[in-house]
Order: structure tokens, then C-alpha cells, then sequence
């Protein structure tokens, strides 16, 4: 559908409008009394999740690419069907396959207290079979209010099992990185993918200054990012995920990165709600399984 087509079959006055975005993709604006927000239905992603009077909680680089075959840098990517590299090592792209190619539009509708929910889908074509062999429908819910609550629902649609993992890659904005530290982490054990995957312990909270990359394990259902220089707190609730991601590049990397600008790690974190490393969901034909995040500015 083109634009019009869109706006007429799931524009909502005053709330929903699809655009043409940055690249000539299709994006949706949402306006709802307790925040504003930008969607990409490429890549099924928001790029934008701002609460009237705040800062927007999530990070976008400058310098992201917006072209169909590509992942956006910033917002909040979906790694599916499986989170890192390919777990069969085939040569398969890094966190799967949904995060660079254009989802469907499947609802838009106002809810409780003026919210705004999107649902994006995709399912099987000829093109995702040759790379994943699997009949699925993913769905995903965005709702736009006081919070920013994602859930991923994975339905099995084919004969056979299939196992996923899988993650909101989320890139939050941070008013300096040497003045941010997460909370709620403290006593989970890790695998820290900058030294060889060793197993580590976290005590306290987390801080970043150098590269970061971390996958903790049987993680609790609340993370806390708290921003000093921005002066807010992010509160991050889940369910679904036994596993949980720590994020930055630190300097040498963001240089290295084509879609970063060289100082862009100091600018964000991204905490990711996963179901990473040996949090691995089977799905039986018929079954669904769902990922929920919600994102909220605490004060
Ligand atoms: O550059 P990308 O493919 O988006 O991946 C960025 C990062 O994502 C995750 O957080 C992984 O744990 C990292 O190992 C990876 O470098």
C-alpha cells in the first residue's frame, strides 16, 4: 500500500498518520496526549518514543542508514529469529532477518486513556523460507502512552517445532555515558562476549567505560538506567526473557562503525530484553510465545 493507501485504511485523525521518512520509507507519527512517536514500518521499528516534557528515552544516529536490506541504527531493532550471529554459522545476517526488511501494517487503534496501539506482522515468503526454513506470524504490538510497551508474539503456523532466540536490541539516549549506570543487574552472572565469552559476576551496578558486550542470565523482570547528566531514571519491565544484553561500543568501535558518528557511545546504552545464549524458546506447531518490554521515564 502507498501512503494514502495507508493513511486512508489506518490514519486516525489527531493520532495516526503514515509518511514518507527519511530514505522515502514508510513511517507512522503517533500523537497521543502523553506522548509523541515515529515508527518505521521498514524494520518494524521505533525510532522515536518521546513523553510530553522529556527528552526522547530512545537514541537514533545521525548517521543510520534507512534503505530496505539495511538495519536502522537506533531505536528499537528486532533481533528474530535469532539474537547475534548465525546459529548455524550458514553465513546468515546478525540478528536475523527482520529488522532490515519492510513489515506489514495489520491494525492502529486508540485505547484506554488515549493510547495508541500499532500492530505490525509479517509471516513466511519464499524469501524468509530460503533463509529460515519455517511458516510463522510474528506480530508485533507497539503502544504509545505513558509508557512505550513493545510485545513480540512468535506463532508457530508450520508442522514442525522451530526454536527462536530473539530481543529488542533497544538503543536508549543517555546524556553522557561515564555518568549512567544500570541497575537490577547486581548478582547475575554473564558472559562477557569482550573476553572470550568468559563467564563473569556482576556486583552492584553496572557501569560502562570501555567496550561493553554482556549477556546476563537468569535476569529479573525490572533494569533501571539511571542518567545523571539527563537527571531521569528508565525504567525497563519484561516478561518472557530469562536473559538480558549490555550494549556499547565504547570509542574505537563507534569509529569504526559506518551508521556512527565517532563520539555516538557516549550518547547512549542499549539494555536489551532477550532471550539470548541458552535462553533458547522452542515454539510447537500451533503455539505462540510473547516478548513484552515497557519503557517509562521514572522521576
Ligand atoms: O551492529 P549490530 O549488528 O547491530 O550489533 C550490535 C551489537 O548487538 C548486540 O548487542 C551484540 O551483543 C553485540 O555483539 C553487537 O555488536
Amino acid at each position: 500500500m502507498n501512503i494514502a493507501q495507508l493513511n486512508a485504511a489506518h490514519g486516525i485523525a489527531q493520532s495516526v498518520e503514515f509518511i514518507e521518512g527519511s530514505g522515502g520509507l514508510t513511517m507512522i507519527r503517533v500523537d497521543t496526549p502523553k506522548a509523541r512517536a515515529l515508527i518505521s514500518t521498514h524494520a518494524g521499528q521505533v525510532l522515536s518514543f518521546q513523553p510530553t516534557g522529556e527528552e526522547d528515552l530512545l537514541f537514533l544516529s545521525e548517521k543510520a542508514y534507512y534503505q530496505d536490506g539495511k538495519a536502522i541504527k537506533g531505536g528499537t531493532p528486532i533481533c528474530w529469529p535469532w539474537f547475534g550471529p548465525d546459529p548455524e554459522g550458514k553465513g546468515r545476517p546478525g540478528h536475523g532477518f527482520v529488522r532490515n526488511r519492510a513489515w506489514n501494517v495489520n491494525n492502529t487503534q486508540v485505547i484506554a486513556n488515549g493510547a495508541v496501539k500499532i500492530t505490525l506482522g509479517l509471516s513466511e515468503t519464499p524469501d524468509t523460507m530460503e533463509i529460515w526454513p519455517h511458516a510463522f506470524e510474528l506480530t508485533q504490538e507497539i503502544v504509545i502512552g505513558d509508557s512505550l510497551n513493545l510485545a513480540l508474539c512468535t506463532r508457530n503456523t508450520g508442522t514442525d517445532l522451530f526454536t527462536i532466540t530473539q530481543g529488542f536490541h533497544t538503543y536508549f539516549k543517555v546524556g553522557d555515558i561515564h555518568q549512567t549506570s544500570i541497575l537490577g543487574l547486581q548478582d547475575c552472572s554473564y558472559i562477557d562476549k569482550t573476553d572470550d565469552s568468559a563467564e563473569k559476576h556482576q556486583t552492584g551496578e553496572v557501569t560502562v567505560a570501555s567496550e561493553v558486550d554482556r549477556i546476563y542470565r537468569r535476569v529479573s523482570n525490572t533494569q533501571i538506567i539511571d542518567d545523571k547528566a539527563l537527571d531521569r531514571c528508565i525504567q525497563i519491565l519484561s516478561q518472557g526473557n530469562k536473559t538480558a544484553v549490555v550494549w556499547n561500543p565504547w570509542e574505537k568501535i563507534s569509529k569504526e562503525m559506518a551508521d556512527l558518528e565517532d563520539a555516538d557511545y557516549q550518547r547512549f546504552i542499549c539494555v536489551e530484553t532477550t532471550n539470548a545464549a541458552e535462553d533458547v524458546i522452542g515454539i510447537a506447531p500451533g503455539e505462540e510465545f510473547r516478548l513484552v518490554a515497557d519503557y517509562r521515564v521514572m522521576r
